[in-house]
C-alpha cells in the first residue's frame, strides 16, 4: 500500500504495538539541553537507573549561556546551576556534550543537523518543542516533556499513539524578497496555530523542493507554531549532499547503504493524507507579525487590523487584547511601526544562509540611531566561524550590529539578552507570546532580511523595495 513519509518513518521504529494503537517507538537520537534534562537525570538517579544507550545522546547548553564574553562564566546563579548540572550529568554518564566554550556549541536544533547527529530516517527527540526542525531532513522529529526525557534516557523508547497525516503542498516560486520564514509565517497565518493539531505535517510541493535544506529547517522549525509536534520534508539529492562529510554521518560502505535507504524516504505516489492544504507561493509577500500569536501575521504592505471590523466576538477580543499589549493602533501601516531593538538569531533563523541574507541588507549601511540595539547571534560556533570566514561579522559590525556568541539569546528571556517592558523588537525567532523576549516586551516575527532592514530604517520596511 502507498505510504506517506510519516507512515514509513513510524513503521520503521515500532518495537511493539498495543491493541489500542499505543506503540513503543524506538528513538535513534536524543538531543539534550540544560533546561529540560535536570529532573530527568534526577529521576534516573532516584530509580537507580542509567542511560541505556549512551552514544544515542548528544548534549549542549544553549538557553542559558551568555552571548557575550564567556571567559568569566555565567553570572546569573540559576542559569549557571542549570548549565553546571548538565555538565555534571554528562560527565557522570559519559554523554557527549559540547560545552559552552567548545566551538561546536550552539542551539541544539542548529547543531544536530550541522554535526550529522540528526540524519534522514532517524527518530529524533529532545525535551524541546522546536525539535520539529530536524524533520526537514526526512527524519521523524518531535519535542518531548521532561518525564519522557527520562524515559528515553532509560529505555531509548517512547510510548505514543500515531498522529494523522497532513500534507501542506506549496507550489510555485517564492517571489523576490520572500524566504522560507515568510512562507512558514504565511502558512500559519492561513491555517492558524491549531491548524496542525493532531497531525504530523509533511511540507511538500515544488516550493519546498526548491528551498535549500536550511530553508526547509526554518519551515519545519515552526510546525509546532502551527500546532503539529512534527514537520517533515522528503529526502532528495539536496538532503543527501547536505550530509556528506558531516562529523557524525556514516562513511564508506555505510554511507552508500544509508543513501540507498534515504532515497526511499518520501511519500509514495497515491499515498493518502487525512488533510491536504494547498498553498500558492506566488501569493506570498514578506511577512510581519503584529500580535501575540504567530498566526497574527500580515504582509508588510498591509495595516494593523481593526478589531471593529471583526464580527466574531472571541476573535475581536483577542485582537483587542493583542493590540493593547503590542501598543498598536488599528489601521497603522506596518511599515510605520518603529522598533527599539533587532534580534537576528534563534533556531529558526541563525544558520549561515540566514546571516548571509541579513548581511546583504546591512552591507554599507548603518543601524538607525533610534534603534537601541541590533544584534546578530549565530546559531552555533561553527556558523559563527563560517560567517567570519566570509567577512559577514565585519559587515554587521561596520553597520553597528553587535556580533555575539552562539545561543538562544533573545529568543526567550532565559539569559541576559532580553527586552525591557514596552520595548519593541523585530525578531527572527518563532514565538511572539506576551513576555516571550522579556516581561512587557513586544515581538514582531520577521525574516532575517526584514529584521536587518528594520534595523537600518528604524521601522519595518518592505525588503522588496530595497533592490
Ligand atoms: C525551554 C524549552 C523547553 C522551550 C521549548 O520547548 O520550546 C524553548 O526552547 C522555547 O522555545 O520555548
Ligand atoms: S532558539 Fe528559541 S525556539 Fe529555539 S530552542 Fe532556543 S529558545 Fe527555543
Amino acid at each position: 500500500m502507498a505510504q506517506t513519509l510519516y507512515d514509513k518513518l513510524w513503521d520503521a521504529h515500532v518495537v511493539h504495538q498495543e491493541s489500542d494503537g499505543t506503540c513503543l517507538l524506538y528513538i535513534d537520537r536524543h538531543l539534550v539541553h540544560e533546561v529540560t534534562s535536570p529532573q530527568a537525570f534526577e529521576g534516573l538517579k532516584l530509580a537507580d537507573r542509567k542511560p541505556w544507550r549512551i552514544s544515542a545522546n548528544l548534549a549542549v547548553a544553549d538557553h542559558n549561556v551568555p552571548t557575550t564574553d564567556r571567559s568569566k562564566g555565567i553570572e546569573d546563579p540559576i542559569s549557571r546551576l542549570q548549565v553546571d548540572t548538565l555538565d555534571e550529568n554528562c560527565e557522570k554518564y559519559g554523554i557527549t556534550e559540547f560545552r559552552m566554550n567548545d566551538r561546536r556549541q550552539g542551539i541544539v536544533h542548529i547543531i544536530g543537523p550541522e554535526q550529522g547527529a540528526t540524519l534522514p530516517g532517524m527518530t529524533v527527540v529532545c525535551g524541546d518543542s522546536h525539535t520539529s526542525t530536524h524533520g526537514a531532513v526526512g527524519a521523524l522529529a518531535f519535542g518531548i516533556g521532561t518525564s519522557e526525557v527520562e524515559h528515553v534516557l532509560a529505555t531509548q523508547t517512547l510510548l505514543m499513539k500515531k498522529n494523522k497525516n497532513m500534507l501542506i503542498k506549496v507550489e510555485g516560486e517564492l517571489p523576490f524578497g520572500c524566504t522560507a520564514k515568510d512562507l512558514v509565517l504565511y502558512i500559519i497565518g492561513k491555517i492558524g496555530t491549531a491548524g496542525g493539531t493532531g497531525y504530523a505535517i509533511e511540507f511538500g510541493g515544488s516550493t519546498m523542493r526548491g528551498l535549500s535544506v536550511e530553508g526547509r529547517m526554518t519551515v519545519c522549525n515552526m510546525a509546532i507554531e502551527a500546532g503539529a509536534r512534527s514537520g517533515m520534508v522528503a529526502v532528495d539529492q539536496k538532503t543527501i549532499d547536505y550530509f556528506r562529510g558531516r562529523p557524525y554521518a556514516p562513511t564508506g560502505a555505510l554511507w552508500d547503504q544509508a543513501v540507498q535507504y534515504w532515497k526511499t524516504l518520501h511519500s509514495d505516489e497515491g499515498a493518502s493524507f487525512d488533510r491536504v492544504v494547498e498553498i500558492d507561493a506566488r501569493q506570498i509577500k514578506p511577512q510581519v507579525s503584529w500580535g501575540t500569536s504567530p498566526e497574527m501575521v500580515l504582509a508588510v504592505d498591509e495595516r494593523v487590523p481593526d478589531p471593529d471590523k471583526e464580527k466574531d466576538d472571541v476573535r475581536r477580543s483577542g485582537m483587542e487584547r493583542a493590540l493593547e499589549y503590542m501598543g498598536l493602533k488599528p489601521n497603522t501601516p506596518l511599515v510605520d511601526i518603529k522598533v527599539d531593538r533587532v534580534f537576528i538569531g534563534s533556531c529558526t533563523n541563525a544558520r549561515i544562509e540566514d546571516l548571509r541574507d541579513a548581511a546583504v541588507v546591512a552591507r554599507g549601511k548603518r543601524v538607525a540611531s533610534s534603534v537601541k540595539q541590533a544584534m546578530v547571534v549565530p546559531g552555533s560556533g561553527l556558523v559563527k566561524m563560517q560567517a567570519e570566514k566570509e567577512g559577514l561579522d565585519k559587515i554587521f559590525l561596520a553597520a553597528g550590529f553587535e556580533w555575539r556568541e552562539p545561543g538562544c539569546s533573545m529568543c526567550l528571556a532565559m539569559n541576559a539578552d532580553r527586552l525591557e517592558p514596552g520595548e519593541r523588537c523585530a525578531s527572527t525567532s518563532n514565538r511572539n507570546f506576551e513576555g516571550r523576549q522579556g516581561q512587557g516586551g513586544r515581538t514582531h516575527l520577521v525574516s532575517p532580511a526584514m529584521a536587518a532592514a528594520a534595523a537600518i530604517a528604524g521601522h519595518f520596511v518592505d525588503v522588496r523595495t530595497l533592490r
